[in-house]
Formats: C-alpha cells, structure tokens, sequence
C-alpha cells in the first residue's frame, strides 16, 4: 500500500484525515474519533508487516505496555484494538514539530535552544487528564 494511501477514508469509527509520519512498524495518521467526537493519532499496522507473527505480536506488546504507563514523558494510549483484521492504537494527537524536521529545517541548534526546547516538552508532555485505564480518557 502507497504511503499515506489511507487519508481521507473511514477506518471503523476513525475518518483518517491526514499522514502524519511512518514508523518501524507503520504509519500514523491524524484520525478523527466519530464516536468520541476527538481528534486522535492513529497508528495502524503495515498490511504486509501484519502477514507476519511476530510483528503482530510486537504491535500488541507495544499497545499493553504503552496503555500501563502513566508518566508525563509517555505519549498516552486511548484505546487499541483491531478493525477488519487490522491492528492499531489510538493516542493522544501530538501538535508541533518533530525534532527530525525541526534540525532538517534550521540546522544543529546552541546549547541555549536545546535547554529551552527540552524544558517545553517537557511542560507539553504532561498529561492534561489522569489516564486511569487502558480505554478512553
Ligand atoms: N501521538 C502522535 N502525535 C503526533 N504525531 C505522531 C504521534 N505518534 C507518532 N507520530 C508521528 O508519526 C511518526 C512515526 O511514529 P512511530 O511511533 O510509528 O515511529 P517509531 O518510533 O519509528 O515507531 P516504532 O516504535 O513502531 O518503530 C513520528 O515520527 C511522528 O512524526
């Protein structure tokens, strides 16, 4: 499947709006919750890699261990769960700039950026509402 192939379609209750990056295991979209009325990022597993056992397992060991934790510097976990046969996890949609695409635009950063950058993730990523269990919060 062509990177992104999925923006703009319905996937369950998700409608997929936008790609907004690939990782090891597959893509992850700005999706929008129609049941929950929110806008979440959705990572779905590759169709190809999912063929595969272990990825599937390692898909779903990532969703149980990330859905337990509770630490500020930990994206929150939703939900996950699997659609017509495929496996993803819903999170909370992270707005801002990756620090691959920051340097790519700016170039390396001074200590001064760095310590600033770093203090205001560190105020971003802390968790608006207490995530008490693995489904939605
Ligand atoms: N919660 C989020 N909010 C916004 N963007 C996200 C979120 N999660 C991931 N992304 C984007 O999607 C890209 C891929 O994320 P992913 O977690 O799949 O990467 P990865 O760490 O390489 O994956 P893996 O651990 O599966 O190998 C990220 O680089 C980021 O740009």
């Amino acid at each position: 499947m062509a990177a992104g192939a999925r923006v703009g379609s319905q996937f369950g209750h998700y409608h997929l709006r936008a790609l907004l990056g690939r990782g090891g295991m597959g893509e992850v979209y700005e999706a929008y919750d129609t049941t929950k009325d929110r806008t979440v990022a959705l990572k779905i597993l590759d169709v190809d890699l999912a063929k595969d056992p272990t990825y599937q397992q390692r898909f779903r060991r990532e969703s149980h261990a990330a859905a337990r934790l509770q630490e500020p510097h930990v994206i929150p976990i939703h939900d996950w769960g699997e659609i017509d046969g495929v496996l993803y996890i819903d999170m909370r949609l992270v707005v801002g700039q990756d620090l691959r695409s920051l340097l790519r635009a700016r170039g390396p950063m001074g200590p001064d950026t760095q310590s600033r950058s770093s203090t205001r993730s560190r105020r971003h990523s802390t968790p608006r509402t207490p995530t008490g269990s693995s489904t939605a919060t």
